[in-house]
This record gives C-alpha cells, structure tokens and sequence, in this order.
C-alpha cells in the first residue's frame, strides 16, 4: 500500500460577524478574519485546519505551496522545516505588543502541521489526540467562558449584525453592549445557561482597574463556587495589580498577565516578583510565548500557567509545553482569539493529549456560535468538550459551501489584518493603542 501524498493545498482567507468586543487594543470590528488550509490527499481525504487572518499569513500559505504539493503525508515535518528554514525571520520582531500575537511564519506552520495531522489521522484511524505527545489522555476537555465587555454598536456605522444566529437568551444578549457588573453577570449567566461554565475569563483592559474589580466582584457573588480570572493583558502596573490582587484575593482561581514590562524590568521579571508578592497563580499569553521565553520563564519562576496556543506554538509544541508544565509542576491552559469551529477542534485536540492536570482552555467560540464552517462542530455542553477517541483526525467534516461563503465575505468587505483602534475610535475619537492604559480610561 503507498502512502498518501498531498495533491493540492488550497488556501481561504475568511470572515465571520463578531461582536464590538473590547480589550487593551480597541474594539472588535464587525468581521474577524482566519485562515483556512484545505489539504487533498491522493487517497481522497481532506485534511483542514485554522490560523489567525491577516494577508501576511496568507502570502506564506500560500508561498509554501510548493512544499507542501507532492508530499507524502508521513513525512510533514520536513515540510514545517523547510518553511521555519525560508521564512522563520518574518518572526524576528516576536509576537508584538499588542493583545493578540503578531508573528506569521509560526501560525503558517500550524497551519500546513495541522491539516496533515488530520490528514494523518484520518489515515490511520486515529484522533490527532492520539498523534501528539504521548497520544490522548481524555475525552472530556473543560472549556472556559470568556467574558468581554461590549462596546455601543449603534455608536458606529459599521456593519455589526445586531440579529442572531444563535437563539435564546445567549443569542439575545451577546451582541448588546455591556459595561457595568450587572450587564456582565447577565452575559455570564446566559452563557452558564447555555454552555454550564464552571470556570470565567473576564477580559480586562477596559475600565479602570477599580471598576474591574468590582466586576469581578459581582461575578464572584452571582457564582460563588465558579473559578475566575481576569486578564488585562498587562495594562496594570505592578504597584496597580499587588493593590487590585489583594481586593481579588479569595475570589481569584488565577489571575492573567496582570502586569508587564516596566521600569527596566522585563515582562517575565515584573510577573516573577508579582508571583512571589501574591502567590496567586499567574498566567500568561504575552511574556511565554516560544522555548527561548519559556527557558527564560522557568529560570525566573514567572508564570505558572503557560496558556499554549496551538495556533502559535503549533499542536504539537503545545503539547510539548504541556509535558513540560506537567514535569514542573505548572498548570498548563490555552489562550485563543475570534475563531471558527476548525479551531475549536484544534484546541480541543492539542487539550486532549495534554498531561496531567489542565485548567479549563480559553475558547472565543461562544461569540461565534452558529457560524460553523464545518458539518458536526464540536459542542460545550456542562463546561466540556468531547474528544471522543473513536474520532478519525481532527473530528470534523469541512462544509465548503460554508467556507465559500466565509471567503466572500472576506473579499467583499476587503478584509485583512485584525485593527481593533479602526472600531474604537467610534467611542473615542482619535484614539490611539497605549499598552499600558485601559481603552476606555483617556
Ligand atoms: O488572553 C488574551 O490575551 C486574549 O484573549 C487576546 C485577545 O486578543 C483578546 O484580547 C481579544 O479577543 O480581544
Ligand atoms: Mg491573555
């Protein structure tokens, strides 16, 4: 029997609606752009996976083509070395400083990684849980939900749908504004209904920190027995986030690049002394981001929850920082942005290989819910995903109908890059991205 080998690689760029999500970059604009690899084998499977939008990813997608084409499906790492080798130094300038990571190359070797472990999978009648690290280590995944406060659509022209695909009162409420504890909990308790969270992310960066921590507050009061964090992606001093921890204390089940760099001190630096202050778990998708940071990390004692997106330390660098974190005694999570049900599965997979124990991974699908680019997505249902370990690959059947429709929209509203400063100079003229200012605080 001979192996399968790649015949065509296609790839979409793609949009879906989104809410006016605010974080420390702005507001989400009405569309979030990824892109999709859609992988043919020459045994007639197709293998499929997601990455951030954005024309950069896009281009190296598609220059790799030439790699990809023609290869047989066990030999896919010569292929991830091969683009590391021609265009790794788009990444020299690291993940930015922005809330979300501004590399290329790492997310377009996902990408190629990906739709050939599914392609893999498929292949040999396993999950790709089975295929990383050492192979599938449960079936339930705990998924987080992640709370956002909302801008005013109505404040803009831009076309935010206020309609739903979603029905009930998760569906009524996800598109309106929220700004205040109350309209948080309400948004809480639909998603709980909808989804059972047993664990909240609430994304900070937005009102001050007092205000946030009388959020956090109130959401400790309408669910006292959930796990809460709260994620201003390093806006707070140090000085702010030990004053705001302490007010935090006994609600927080872990607490998320409260600070970064400053006064000289390097990012990692600034979280080891704010560990070592408060000894309240602390997490990261900002300052441990690939093996040089995380080396770094370790000697520091900065973090102790890696959140390893597979979407840029690839699936099986993800899991790879899993074991790691396992054999240190760290809790190991995943960090994510807008994304469709191709990279629900994907998270869900590299969670499922895990080691030892994990904290509930970050998912944005409960903004997305309803726009599936795939036949049977993956659900969350009591706080869980299912990674059932009877599934072929990454345990989805691609709609390209869906992903057609997903391009055109792409292309019709000449989408590109993520620009959260575009939407939020709507509610604030003339406003301007400050790493170290909540958005709304001007
Ligand atoms: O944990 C995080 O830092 C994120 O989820 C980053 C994202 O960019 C988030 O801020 C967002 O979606 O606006
Ligand atoms: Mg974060």
């Amino acid at each position: 029997m001979t192996v399968p080998v790649i015949q065509k690689m296609d790839v979409y760029p793609v949009a879906g609606y989104d809410s006016m999500l605010l974080n420390l970059s702005g507001a989400h604009g009405p569309f979030f752009t990824r892109n999709v690899v859609i992988m043919h084998a020459s045994n007639g499977d197709v293998g499929v996976s997601e990455v951030p939008g954005g024309k950069k990813i896009t281009q190296v997608l598609e220059a790799s083509r030439s790699l990809v084409v023609g290869t047989p499906i066990g030999d896919y790492k010569r292929v991830l070395q091969g683009i590391k080798h021609q265009y790794g130094n788009l990444d020299q300038g690291g993940r930015g400083n922005q809330t979300f990571d501004l590399r290329t190359t790492i997310h377009a070797q996902t990408a190629v990684e990906t739709a050939f472990l599914d392609l893999l999978g498929k292949y040999l009648h396993e999950p790709v849980a089975a295929l990383l690290g050492d192979g599938q280590q449960r079936e339930d995944v705990p998924v987080l939900g992640y709370l956002f406060f909302i801008g005013d659509r109505q404040q803009t022209d831009l076309p935010y749908i206020g309609d739903d695909h979603e029905h009930g009162e998760w569906g009524e409420v996800r598109r309106e504004p929220a700004l205040t504890p109350e309209q948080i909990v309400r948004k809480a308790q639909a998603a709980y209904d909808r989804y059972g969270f047993t664990t909240f992310k609430l994304k900070g960066g937005v009102l001050s920190g007092e205000k946030e921590v009388q959020v956090m507050k109130a959401l400790h009061r309408a669910f006292p027995k959930a796990k809460l964090d709260i994620d201003p992606n390093g806006a707070w001093s140090l000085n702010e986030a030990l004053r705001y921890a302490s007010e935090m204390k006994g609600l927080l089940n872990y607490i998320e690049d409260p600070c970064g760099a400053e006064n000289g001190f390097s990012g990692r630096e600034v979280l080891a002394e704010f560990q070592r202050r408060t000894h309240i778990p602390t997490a990261t998708n900002m300052v441990d981001t690939d093996w040089r940071q995380m080396a770094s990390s370790l000697i520091l004692n900065a973090v102790s929850i890696p959140l390893a997106d597979p979407h840029f330390w690839t699936m099986q660098g993800s899991v790879e920082v899993a074991k790691v974190c396992h054999a240190f005694g760290l809790n190991w999570g995943i960090h994510s942005n807008n994304h469709f049900d191709i990279s629900l599965a994907m998270a869900a997979n590299a969670a499922a290989a895990a080691p030892g124990h994990i904290n509930a991974i970050d998912t944005h699908w409960i903004w997305q819910d309803g726009q599936e680019l795939t036949k049977h997505p993956y659900e969350i249902h009591d706080g869980q995903i299912h990674v059932d370990s009877r599934n072929e690959g990454l345990g989805i059947e691609v709609n390209m109908d869906a992903i057609t429709a997903a391009h055109q929209l792409y292309l019709e509203h000449n989408l590109g890059n993520r620009d959260d400063a575009k939407a939020m100079q709507y509610l604030i003229p003339h406003w301007q991205y400050d790493p170290k200012k909540p958005a709304l605080v001007r």
